[in-house]
């Protein structure tokens, strides 16, 4: 069943120029970034909540019977046992290996840094993970671990190497005030953050305050931006649990994107509802639509709740289903995960050695 994305919107749903003209307050005016930009294009008039309203809320709705169904099928389709070890490693090599836990230490995260640059220890060809995702605090940490692994050190000597992403933005509530949240970024970034990971204010978003959550989008990839002009790159966490609705996650995929989002990512991990298969779907669909649109890619991250192989390339599946097998590449797709590698490790082993190892063969994280 073909889903309806809304791509059509760009000319149905154009701002009225008029309306614009009158509009008291205008985001772009006060960001110019690109995100405004080709927001500005695209509403074809300044961004305001008024247009901003106009443009999200005429987006056809979800049909959550038929995306629900599509993504059920697409959850059931098999992969020959032969492609299962390649399927395995590009999981591994798509995980944004993350502790966010309040009692993280110097200690632990430099387990999970070494984690990272060698999942198996016991087997030289398996590959490294994309990310390791940390408090901003303990970016220093995370960096000094990875040494010549560090993603703009290895890159230096043409290998590649691991980013560290880091929350921020108030994570996971998001609820501070701006000048809070562009700090919090602005030191993650000083630290050398390669990636932020932010939350939109999910409180005005329900409350239909779209400039507001658009401006402190275009506000925070500002903030990623490095004197040498290499940006950190920025993922826009949805929360799609407090989202509620397949709707309202449409509309917030859109937001984001427009507003200049690097990656569209579901959850924080936090909340009882976080990554499914459907909502990955339909953010899949809007990064489709928009590269259709515009030739931009966009990355989609599912994150929380994400634990085995087997759901792993349920994901696999969709992203090349979807967006393209050309997504499953780490600058356009990762699972945000704290303990998935280590089942995909246990299921690398079946296949290596024709059984099961022993808990003990992963750390316990
Ligand atoms: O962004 C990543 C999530 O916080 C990880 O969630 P998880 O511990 O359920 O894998």
């Amino acid at each position: 069943m073909t889903i309806d994305t809304g791509a059509g919107s760009r000319t149905a749903h154009p701002a009225s120029s008029a309306e614009a003209a009158r509009a008291p307050h205008t985001t772009a005016q006060s960001a110019s970034s690109a995100g405004a930009a080709r927001a500005l294009d695209l509403l074809d008039g300044p961004v305001t909540d008024t247009t901003l309203r106009r443009y999200l809320e005429g987006i056809p709705g979800v049909d959550a019977v038929g995306l629900e169904q599509r993504a059920a099928s697409l959850g059931t389709r098999s992969i020959k046992t032969s492609s299962k070890k390649l399927a395995l490693d590009r999981v591994i090599e798509l995980i944004d290996l993350t502790t966010l836990e309040g009692s993280d230490t110097p200690g632990k995260v430099r387990s999970l840094v070494a984690k990272a640059i060698t999942p198996d220890p016991s087997d030289p060809s398996c590959p490294q993970v994309a990310a390791v995702c940390v408090y901003g605090d303990l970016v220093p940490v995370a960096i000094e671990a990875l040494g010549a692994h560090h993603a703009p050190r290895a890159k230096a000597h043409g290998v590649t190497g691991i980013s560290v992403a880091a929350v921020a933005t108030a994570f996971p509530s998001g609820r501070a005030s701006l000048a809070v949240k562009l700090a919090d970024v602005a030191d993650a970034v000083a630290a050398g953050a390669d990636e932020i990971d932010m939350v939109i204010d999910r409180g005005a978003f329900l409350a239909g305050r779209y400039g507001e959550v658009f401006e402190q989008i275009v506000a925070v990839k500002e903030a990623c931006r490095r004197k040498d002009g290499d940006d950190a790159h920025l993922k826009v966490i949805l929360e799609v649990g407090e989202l509620v609705t397949y709707d309202n996650v449409r509309r917030a995929s859109w937001l984001a994107v427009l507003a200049g989002a690097d990656f569209i990512k579901t959850s924080t991990g936090k909340v009882t509802s976080n990554a499914t298969l459907p909502v990955t779907l339909l953010m899949l669909e809007v990064v489709r639509d928009w590269h259709r649109m515009t030739g931009e890619k966009v990355g989609v991250k599912p994150a929380g709740g994400i634990r085995t192989s087997k759901d792993a390339i349920k994901y696999l599946v969709t992203v090349a289903e979807t967006a393209g097998e050309e997504w499953l590449q780490p600058h356009l797709f990762r699972f945000g995960a704290s303990s998935l590698l280590n089942d995909v490790l246990l299921q690398r082993q079946k296949i290596r050695t024709g059984h099961y190892s022993g808990a003990d063969y992963v750390t316990i994280d």
